[in-house]
C-alpha cells in the first residue's frame, strides 16, 4: 500500500492540455518516484475527464502509485480512482466515504485554518491540506498560510499533513521541516524541463541528511 508521504503531484489541464502530454508527463514523474497523483481538471468536459481519469488510474497502478480525483466523488467512483480530494465546497468527507468505501483515500483542503482540519479529521479524512505557503503560479490568488501552522497541525491533527502552494525544490525543505508529510506540487513539477529529475529532486528533499 502506498504511503501518504513524499511528493504529491497534481496535474493541470492548461500545462498538460491533451491526453498525450498528460500521460507522457505523468509517466515521467512516476519514473522519478512520484507515488501520489491528483487529477485536477476544472473543465466541464465530462467525456475527456472520464477518459483521462481512467487512463491515469491504469498508469499510476502500473507504478504502485495512487490516483486521487480533485473535487468530484462521482468521477472518482466511475474511474476506479483510489480516492478524492475535497475542497470546502465539494461535500463532506463522510459523504465521500459513504460513496467510495472504507479503502478510499480522502483528502480535504483546509486553507490556513486548523479548525477545518480538526473537523475533517474527525469526519475520517485520510489527510488534510494547508496552503498557500508561497506565491503560486497555478493559483495566484490563493490565500497565504504561515509555516507555523504546519508545526501546530503536526502536533494537534490526527492525520498526515499536506503543504501546497508555490512549492519548489528550493523551498520544499521549509514546509517539510515545519511538519508537512507530503508536498503537493503543480507548476514546479509539470512545467519542469526534466520532470523525472525534478520528481527525484523533490523526493530527495525528504531524505536529505540533517546538518
Ligand atoms: C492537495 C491539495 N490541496 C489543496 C487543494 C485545493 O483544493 P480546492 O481549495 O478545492 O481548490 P481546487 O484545487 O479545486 O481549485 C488541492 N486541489 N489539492
Ligand atoms: C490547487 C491549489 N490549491 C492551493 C491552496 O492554497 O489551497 S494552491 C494551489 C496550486 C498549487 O500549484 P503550484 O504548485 O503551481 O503553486
Ligand atoms: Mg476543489
Amino acid at each position: 500500500m502506498t504511503q501518504l508521504y513524499g511528493l504529491y503531484g497534481i496535474t493541470d489541464s492548461e500545462l498538460l492540455p491533451n491526453d498525450e502530454t498528460l500521460l507522457d508527463s505523468v509517466q515521467k514523474a512516476l519514473e522519478g518516484g512520484m507515488r501520489i497523483l491528483q487529477y485536477r481538471d476544472k473543465s466541464s468536459d465530462t467525456t475527456r475527464r472520464l477518459r483521462q481519469a481512467k487512463a491515469l488510474v491504469a498508469l499510476c497502478h502500473q507504478h504502485n502509485a495512487v490516483l486521487l480525483i480533485n473535487d468530484d466523488v462521482e468521477l472518482a467512483k466511475l474511474s476506479g480512482a483510489d480516492g478524492v480530494h475535497l475542497g470546502q465546497g465539494d461535500g463532506s468527507p463522510s459523504q465521500a466515504r459513504a460513496a467510495l468505501g472504507a479503502q478510499a483515500i480522502i483528502g480535504v483542503t483546509c486553507h490556513d485554518q486548523l479548525e477545518l482540519a480538526q473537523e475533517a479529521a474527525a469526519q475520517g479524512a485520510d489527510y488534510v491540506a494547508f496552503g498557500a505557503f508561497f506565491p503560486s503560479k497555478t493559483k495566484p490568488n490563493a490565500k497565504p498560510a504561515p509555516l507555523e501552522l504546519l508545526h501546530t497541525a503536526q502536533q494537534e491533527i490526527n492525520a498526515p499533513v499536506v503543504a501546497i502552494g508555490g512549492i519548489t525544490v528550493d523551498n520544499a525543505h521549509q514546509v517539510i521541516d515545519a511538519g508537512a508529510q507530503m508536498i503537493a506540487v503543480v507548476h514546479a513539477l509539470f512545467a519542469a524541463a526534466d520532470i523525472t529529475a525534478q520528481a527525484r529532486a523533490f523526493n530527495q528533499t525528504f531524505n536529505r541528511i540533517e546538518d
